[in-house]
């Protein structure tokens, strides 16, 4: 048992977005913005969903902010996707694993979270709970120790984080210093072999605009099939694309692995940000769906998980990127061999300057100087919470 002073309080607070961004959600955008315009889903199918994905629901969820609280009155804080429900699950079930305990006790907290939620839980919105509360304890455990939480993964094993770009804008990304830039795709198998024309013509106007040796990726959001994607993937090669990521729903193990054979030689295939914990991943690696694995920090189950996933993808010689998570995934992978670069979302409207990926949600939050940056050696992750956003708390317990 250690000597640090045991939790006190565990608090879930969601953010109503005022417009000025969303955040953790960072779907949760206005009109105009690249992240959600005629982006391919796989609710493209139906016309009426197929230009915004905010039509659908992307941003219904929101933010959660989950605090934890130190009887000396040191407070730890994370944020992630997740918003009321998430709230919910947080202060009605996974309050009771963490007040009174002891928060160096990671790894039992975390068991008990994921089993005791199992029955209903195992991936999605509640692995999505069960990690805010995780990063939030170990930005606690950062302020009680005080050492940032890359120190207590192991210690840094570079100086500085290399950064692709996600955008609509390869072009403005690789002016801006990123190794590449990773595009979403605009159309899916709904529009046939127009969409598909008009993929690849964006494809050659961005790879002329960046010359031949600047990273290009497809992001397909769960978009395709898989003859489709094979096809993009085989046209695609033509114009050097480097990855097609996540072109499948995420449960079709079957269909990666298929992917992965068919694609071109010298092609990655990419997925993961909507998988979870570490038997979602083995599942991934054990049949061999695919060359990186994008977990999603926020989202896979936290940090304590992501060790175990991390250290699966390793063994296998696989490189694990984490999905865009701003310092959560910054502390993490500047701390994995098998973690050699890192994804940073533009979260400008055109995709054509550098801003905090969270904002306006976390004060302090580093950016990417051209392409590059060294990870705050400041206490847990680094961040505060800026508490001039509307912050509320829809299941305060007394
Ligand atoms: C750009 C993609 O459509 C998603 O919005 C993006 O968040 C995610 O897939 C990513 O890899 O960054
Ligand atoms: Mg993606």
């Amino acid at each position: 048992m250690s000597r640090l002073p045991r939790i006190k309080h565990v608090r879930a607070f969601v953010v109503k977005n005022d417009g000025t961004g969303g955040g953790a959600d960072y779907h949760d955008q206005g009109d105009g913005h690249w992240i959600d315009d005629h982006i391919a889903t796989p609710m493209a199918k139906y016309p009426e969903y197929r230009q915004s994905r905010r039509s659908f629901g992307i941003n219904v969820l929101g933010t959660l902010v989950v605090e934890i609280e130190a009887e000396n009155g040191v407070v730890g804080f994370a944020v992630t996707t997740g918003g009321e429900p998430a709230a919910y699950i947080v202060e009605k079930h996974l309050a009771r694993f963490l007040e009174g305990r002891d928060p160096s006790e990671v790894e039992k907290i975390w068991d008990q979270m994921y089993f005791s939620t199992q029955y209903y839980g195992r991936k999605g919105l509640v692995v999505n709970a069960i990690s805010g509360v995780d990063l939030a304890l170990w930005d606690l455990l950062g302020r009680l120790r005080q050492e940032p939480v890359f120190a207590m993964l192991g210690g840094a094993v570079r100086d500085e984080l290399i950064f692709y770009a996600t955008g609509a804008r390869p072009d403005k990304a690789k002016e801006l210093g990123f190794i590449g830039g990773k595009m979403p795709l605009h159309h899916g198998p709904a529009e046939g072999e127009e969409g598909l024309h008009k993929t690849i013509a964006e494809l050659e106007a961005m790879r002329n605009a960046c010359g031949d040796d600047f990273w290009l990726m497809f992001d397909c959001w769960m978009a395709l099939d898989l003859n489709y994607a094979t096809r993009l993937a085989h046209e695609a090669h033509k114009l050097g694309l480097k990855w097609i990521e996540e072109a499948l729903s995420p449960d079709d193990y079957w269909g990666y692995q298929a992917l992965k054979k068919n694609a071109p030689k010298g092609m990655l295939v990419t997925t993961g940000e909507h998988e979870a914990t570490r038997w979602g991943f083995r599942m991934l690696l054990e049949m061999e769906c695919c060359d990186i694995i994008q977990p999603d920090v926020g989202w896979c189950g936290g940090v304590t998980e992501l060790q175990k996933i991390s250290a699966l993808a390793d063994a296998k010689g696989v490189l694990m990127i984490p999905h865009g998570s701003s310092v959560y995934s910054y502390h993490f992978v500047v701390t994995r061999h098998n973690s050699p670069f890192a994804e940073f979302l533009m979260m400008a409207p055109g995709a054509d300057e550098v801003v905090p990926m969270f904002h306006p949600q976390l004060i302090g939050e580093p950016v990417p100087v051209n392409g590059r940056l060294k990870v705050p050696d400041t206490p847990g992750f680094g961040v505060e919470l800026n508490r001039d956003i509307a912050l509320h708390r829809p299941y305060a317990r007394p």
